[in-house]
């Protein structure tokens, strides 16, 4: 029988599936695109975690859609009106077609993206769902393909349009390049898609809802921006007799902060209430739980501080997906996914009894970790300067950005050096070029110097790097720190007000009244 492929067509098919179930934001997919490219790989503009956001198609990408064009058409020629064409042979054709269709649209998805998130509704009816089935139509018609699950033009739709939000959103919402940020947004597409992108495709797509994620990471790292890319990115289906996308991917993301509220409000905020459950609850509310779609999400930030009677509420919700409006015993479903985040250590307070072990469980069987921004910097100190262009670019207009943001890292240099701990992580680097913007200083506040300090010199000391002047000076200034005042300082350790004061800076880090 007259082979489907030569030998050169099968050998870009096969790189091509593994190019296609790869994990973007690894090395390994450069390493697919080259082995697909041979010498006609460019390696310029490539790096493969560090892309600067693109209008244009790259030209390995451009190289590649022309290469698959042409083995499909080489495939079709050669495709057998009768008799079988064997499992695999169908299902590298397939990866083919797959992957030309996702990158030939790729950019006029963008569009709808920035023109969805920009609040037009009409985004989301893309006109160019027609071109796209016609494509389909005239790649997937060949025997034994059209009517395979999963092929159906609505489906391939949906998926290259979720693949691009994904891409868009875990790319450009989380600024660094180094290896620490690498695998976070690695752990965040594995998140969205699993690691088996044929099988998500093909069963699962509709089913991630029934997994928790939660995240966890230091204060400021980003845990919520991770937990918008996740819902912003999650299935929604082509609804063909509508002309549209069910849903609008950017108003599914319902958050509520768990730690901000009282129980009673945050069992109304994300379970509603009764008429009269409460004293003002004046008329029946819906809660996030029954307002949030099948393709949205509810996040529960600071979930480590969530009573228990809350928790055993939330588990409910876990495992059944049911719930009551508060003060009401009608029972409600709940659609869409869960998402979590905490800076505790949940399982030391699952371990102290202060968090429920059957709901810890629950949430962690998808986990996340954002990393702390002195981690990122210890790899790629680089980093600092991409991070403040991109902060100062929301603040000021493109025409000042690249000179203000001079301005701010030059101040950071000359101030804060390159070892500061960033305590506050990203939400402090955030703080300290507004301060500089307006101020043109940036002064941590006592709690956060203290504890840039304190991580300082205890590795020193635990090191046994340091004087016994210099661990005195280090220690009265924590907790001057600490207490704010040199006499609240002097009378915790034991001296008078004159010796604290001699071993605090010049200038020094005021909190309240001295
Ligand atoms: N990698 C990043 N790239 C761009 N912005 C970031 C990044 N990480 C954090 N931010 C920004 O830092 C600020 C704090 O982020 P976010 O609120 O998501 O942190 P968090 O980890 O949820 O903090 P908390 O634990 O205090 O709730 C936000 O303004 C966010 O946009």
């Amino acid at each position: 029988m007259k082979k489907v492929f030569s030998t050169a067509d099968q050998a870009l098919a096969e790189a091509i599936a593994r190019l296609n179930g790869t994990n973007p934001f690894l090395p390994a997919r450069v390493d697919c695109e080259r082995a697909a490219l041979g010498a006609e790989f460019v390696e310029a503009g490539c790096d493969w975690n560090t892309r600067p956001p693109s209008i244009e198609m790259h030209p390995n990408h451009r190289r590649l859609v022309e290469r698959c064009e042409a083995a499909i058409a080489r495939a079709r020629a050669a495709w057998p009106e009768r008799g079988k064409v064997p499992t695999e042979t169908v299902q590298l054709y397939v990866e083919l077609v797959g992957f030309w269709l996702y990158q030939t649209y790729s950019l006029r998805f963008d569009d709808v993206i920035r023109r969805a998130q920009a609040g037009e509704r009409d985004a989301l009816r893309p006109g160019f769902y027609r071109v796209f089935c016609d494509d389909v139509a005239r790649y997937m018609e060949v025997p034994g393909i059209a009517g395979r699950p999963g092929s159906e033009a609505t489906h391939l739709f949906a998926c290259a349009f979720q693949i691009r939000r994904a891409f868009h959103h875990v790319f450009h919402s989380l600024v660094g390049g180094s290896k620490p940020m690498a695998r976070l947004r690695a752990e965040i597409w594995q998140s969205i898609f699993t690691h088996d992108l044929g099988r998500y495709r093909r069963v699962l797509f509709d089913r991630m809802g029934d997994f928790a994620t939660l995240i966890t990471g230091p204060s400021g790292t980003g845990k919520e921006l991770v937990a918008r890319a996740i819902s912003f990115s999650r299935y929604v289906p082509y609804d063909p007799r509508g002309g549209g996308f069910s849903d609008s991917f950017a108003e599914g993301f319902f958050p509520l902060n768990l730690s901000a509220l009282s129980p009673t409000l945050i069992e109304s905020e994300l379970f509603g209430h009764r008429r009269g459950a409460f004293t003002g609850a004046v008329a029946d509310r819906a809660g996030w739980m029954e307002q949030c779609p099948a393709t949205g999400s509810v996040f529960l930030d600071e979930i480590g501080d969530v009573d228990a009677g809350i928790q055993v509420k939330l588990l409910r919700v876990l495992q059944s997906r049911t719930f009551q409006r508060l003060g009401d015993t009608d029972t409600r479903h709940f659609r869409g996914k869960v998402i979590a985040a905490t800076n505790r250590d949940l399982a030391t307070a699952m371990r102290q009894g202060a968090f429920r072990e059957d709901f810890y469980y629950r949430l962690c069987s998808d986990l996340i970790e954002t990393p702390s921004l002195r981690a990122q910097l210890d790899d790629r100190p680089e980093d600092l300067a991409v991070m403040v262009d991109s902060i100062a670019q929301r603040w000021v207009d493109d025409a000042e950005a690249p000179a203000f943001a001079r301005e701010a890292r030059r101040w950071i240099e000359q101030n804060l050096g390159p070892h500061y701990p960033w305590p506050g992580n990203f939400r402090e680097l955030e703080q300290c070029v507004r301060n500089v913007l307006i101020r043109g200083e940036y002064r941590p506040t006592a709690a956060v110097a203290g504890a840039a300090a304190e991580a300082d010199w205890l590795t020193q000391a635990a090191a046994g790097e340091m004087t016994a002047e210099a661990l005195l000076t280090a220690y009265t200034q924590q907790i001057f720190g600490q207490c704010g005042t040199l006499d609240a300082a002097a009378l915790k350790l034991g001296v008078d007000r004159r010796t604290v004061r001699a071993r605090l800076p010049a200038k020094p880090l005021k909190r309240g009244r001295r």
